[in-house]
């Protein structure tokens, strides 16, 4: 049986760059983000997360779709697949990690080897838009 990971996350670029979180302890940049809260839509998960991990608030009017990508999940088991069900927004507030999030990075495609598996594949479809450098 395939196990996939249900997540929702934030898809924030600027200048070229797209930003990373990075969890106290761990060496891998992730898209800031989490798994629905029981009967959670995109969009309130999306503002939960975002909030928890990065103290701002999204705009839920400027949230959007952009895309849906699946690859095995980071650190876990073999055949443990993660669905990120990818959001783009506006905010406000000042961004600053929060929680188990210790970093935050502006991210292009040179850091590809420092991301997880899902992320290079939002990454290569953000280089594909033009939206990364
Ligand atoms: N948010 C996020 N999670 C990712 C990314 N890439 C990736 O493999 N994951 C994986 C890591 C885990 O294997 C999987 C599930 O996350 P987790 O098990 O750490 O979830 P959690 O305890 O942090 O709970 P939650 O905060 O996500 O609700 O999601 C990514 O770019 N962003």
């Amino acid at each position: 049986m395939t196990n996939v990971i249900d997540k929702v996350a934030w898809i924030y670029v600027v200048d070229g760059k797209v930003l990373g979180a990075r969890s106290t302890g761990k060496d891998t940049y992730y898209f800031p983000g989490g798994k629905r809260e029981h009967g959670e839509g995109d969009a309130e998960t999306l503002v939960r997360e975002i909030e928890e991990e990065l103290s701002v608030q999204i705009l839920p009017e400027t949230i959007a779709e952009f895309g849906s990508f699946e690859a095995p999940a980071h650190g876990k088991a073999e055949g443990v697949l993660v669905r990120m069900t990818c959001l783009t927004a506006d905010f406000t507030g000042e961004l600053a990690p929060a929680s188990e999030i210790e970093e935050l990075a502006w991210l292009t495609y040179k850091d590809i080897d420092r991301v997880s598996a899902v992320s290079v594949v939002i990454m290569d479809k953000l280089r594909e838009m033009g939206l990364i450098s």
